[in-house]
């Protein structure tokens, strides 16, 4: 798989050794892996181990699953305040976007409540297709929050910041624009969340550059992209770059993705090894749940983080 000139594109599959830690092709990795998210906050993600009727099955499980009444799919509550872990639809603002979320589907039994609560009567393919999905992207952001944290030289926060986190699976659809309707599916945001894995079936999915371009993304390969907790986190090191979604052609749009999130009661403090002179604090230490309670009772305001826990430089 090919991929765009402009955007960093990293091989996790050249050589299986290299996902062994300690080894020549893992620190090189390690490297590739931290620069690209510090100078991008995105990169594609050859991982040829992602076995191509995975995303098939998944798809058609995915139309399956839009396809059920506004009713059944409503039955998926969020877990507070984590609207994504909801269902999310007839949203005006984003009149093509529809999204289903499941908070820890790496763990069967999460994906059978999801399933079972979708059809009342089964779904084993559907459980099992979305959970063996959920299992290998949460492994591999797993594995990507290492390569981070061992290139930022902070690798001892590694467990207990996996500890402190969730993730959210989600599925998404975009239906095709009419002709009088706008071909924006998600207009420009950043993510609140950690880092985010994510698969898209047909292009749209866009990123700003640091210099004002907007650069297209390939279908067929994971694009991992940071998020703010992850941005706060590393006092501002790892960029959470700017991203939009943009509706091309007549045909409707299917994406799916993971978002680890800090969990309920997890604080983001940013390590005292990332703070010096030539990088001054940043942000105060926050409760990310809280956070969220400000970002979503403050819609109408830009850069919340910024608002809600940035420290003014003295
Ligand atoms: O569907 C996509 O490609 C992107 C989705 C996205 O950016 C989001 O859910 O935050
Ligand atoms: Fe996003």
């Amino acid at each position: 798989m090919s991929c765009e000139s402009r955007i960093p594109c990293i091989d996790f599959s050249k050589n299986t050794e290299d996902l062994v830690e300690g080894s020549e092709g893992w620190n090189d990795l390690c490297k590739q892996v931290g620069e690209a998210c510090a100078k991008f906050g995105f990169f594609q993600l050859v991982y040829d181990q992602a076995p191509v009727k995975l995303h098939e099955e998944l798809l058609v499980g995915m139309k399956e699953l839009f396809s059920l009444s506004d009713k059944t799919k409503e039955k998926n509550v969020h877990s507070k305040p984590h609207r994504k872990t909801g269902y999310l639809a007839k949203i005006e603002a984003v009149p093509l976007f529809e999204s289903l979320g499941i908070i820890n589907a790496h763990i069967l039994d999460e994906a059978r409540e999801f399933t079972d609560l979708m059809w009342p009567n089964d779904n084993p393919t559907l459980c099992q297709t979305i959970h063996s999905v959920a299992k290998m992207l949460q492994e591999l952001e797993g594995v990507v929050r290492k390569m981070i944290f061992e290139n930022l030289g902070v690798e001892d926060y590694y467990d207990s910041n996996m500890k402190n986190s969730d993730n959210i699976f989600r599925v998404l659809k975009y239906k095709a624009p009419r002709n009088d309707e706008s071909n924006i599916g998600l207009p420009p945001h950043t993510d609140k969340s950690i880092l985010a894995i994510l698969y898209q079936y047909t292009n749209g999915l866009e990123f700003l550059s640091k210099e004002g371009q907007w650069l297209e993304t390939q279908p067929g390969t994971f694009i991992v992209l940071a998020g703010e907790a992850l941005m706060a986190w590393s006092n501002g090191r790892i960029h959470a770059p700017t991203h939009r979604v943009v509706i091309n052609g007549e045909k409707d749009r299917h994406s799916y993705a993971i978002f680890a999130t800090p969990n309920e009661g997890a604080t983001v403090e940013i390590p005292k090894e990332l703070i010096d002179k030539d990088h001054p604090l940043q942000f105060r230490s926050f409760d990310y749940m809280e956070f969220l309670r400000y970002l979503y009772a403050n819609p109408h305001l830009d850069n919340h983080l910024k608002i809600y826990a940035g420290v003014e430089a003295v």
